[in-house]
């Protein structure tokens, strides 16, 4: 009999602990690591994950440690699941104890604040480590549904694609249907800015705007993601496939959504404070707007509606303002 694949899941957060559920029901061995020794005891001794999945039975074989050196031991996937601004320093205590034959899979949907960027970009850049030993797995994966084995499907992205298939076959369970695109690029970009448009959608819904804006601010915002793509060298096909309709759809629908919600308290009237207070969880739009924002004027691409999510979320412009100048923007061709 062949070994188990052994999956190491660094965060143990709504996301990390579901995509852990899906590997484990897989058939992969899984080792989560937490920070907090109390949540680790939950995760062992109750099989749940109190914090984050509360009510959620989880798989015998699925297990959490605080020693990121047991969790990195011998393993065929290093997957990680922390915010996308603390993975630069959390991965240069974890990059030495990886395996050189350890793929290192990326959860997260966010741009770096300074550098601008991407998350798999960030790990090269950190753990030294070539493109084909890098993954991304992305679209509309909402933590919650799935950890409830709702149907999903999703992208898992590799520029060598024999690794993007193998992990594949580690993650396909009957509820969750992975497909495989070496568009790395476009598969991250869409993720990222998703929650971008899932905070402008969410604001929109919180003014009470309707669903036509809803339809409008998603097609609009995917062009400006399109365009974006196309100046990083992504295919644009890539778009209108789950990493990126796919999970606009899922994100500007859900109320499960964090980014969603988020938009929703300010077009409420919250407060950026206020807003920020009543968020558990990581909303990565929030503070990946800014680093969007820096990217597409790094690469000369207009992005209009992310600039109005910059200026609402960080310069304090009440949404009924920005509303007014996004739509008396000049006239244009739906394509250019
Ligand atoms: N939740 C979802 O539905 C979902 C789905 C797909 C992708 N994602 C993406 O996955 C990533 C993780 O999101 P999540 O939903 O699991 O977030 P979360 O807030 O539920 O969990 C984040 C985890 O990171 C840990 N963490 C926070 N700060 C840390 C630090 N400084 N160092 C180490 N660990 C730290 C937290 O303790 C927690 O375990 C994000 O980029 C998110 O966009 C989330
Ligand atoms: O809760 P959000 O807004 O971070 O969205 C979760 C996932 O990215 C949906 O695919």
């Amino acid at each position: 009999m062949s070994k188990p694949v052994k999956a190491a899941v660094f965060g143990t957060g709504s996301w990390g602990t579901a995509f852990g559920m899906v590997l484990a029901d897989a058939g992969c061995e899984v080792v989560l690591w937490a920070r907090r020794a109390g949540l680790v005891d939950a995760v062992n001794s109750t099989r749940t994950n109190p914090d984050y999945l509360p009510g959620v039975e989880l798989p015998r074989n699925l297990r959490a440690t605080t020693d990121p050196a047991e969790a990195a031991r011998d393993a065929d996937f290093a997957v990680l699941a922390v915010p996308s601004q603390t993975l630069r320093g959390n991965l240069a205590e974890w990059a030495p104890l990886l395996a050189p034959g350890t793929v290192v899979v990326s959860l997260m949907k966010g741009i770096e604040l300074g550098s601008a960027m991407r998350m798999s970009e960030v790990v090269q850049d950190v753990a030294g480590i070539g493109a084909e030993r890098i993954a991304v797995v992305t679209g509309p994966n909402l933590a919650r549904e799935i950890a409830a084995r709702m149907p999903a499907a999703a992208v898992v992205a590799c520029t060598d694609e024999a690794v993007a298939r193998r992990l594949q076959a580690a993650c396909h369970t009957p509820y969750f249907r992975p497909y495989t695109n070496t568009d790395v690029v476009g598969c991250e970009l869409g993720g990222a800015v998703k929650n971008v448009i899932g905070l402008a959608v969410g604001i929109a819904d919180g003014m009470g705007l309707g669903d036509n804006a809803k339809g409008s601010l998603i097609t609009r915002g995917l062009a400006e993601t399109t365009r974006l793509g196309a100046a990083l060298g992504a295919d644009p096909l890539t778009f209108s496939g789950l990493a990126g309709l796919g999970d606009l759809v899922a994100t500007c629908s859900s109320p499960l959504s964090r980014n969603h919600t988020f938009g929703t308290n300010l077009g409420k009237g919250m407060t950026l404070e206020e807003t920020i207070a009543v968020t558990r969880q990581t909303a990565e739009g929030v503070k990946s707007c800014e680093s969007v924002l820096d990217l597409a004027r790094r690469h000369g691409v207009d992005m209009p509606i992310t600039e109005t999510v910059v200026d609402i979320v960080h310069e304090g412009k009440p949404p009924v303002v920005a509303l007014k100048e996004l739509m008396s923007r000049s006239a244009k061709p739906e394509r250019r």
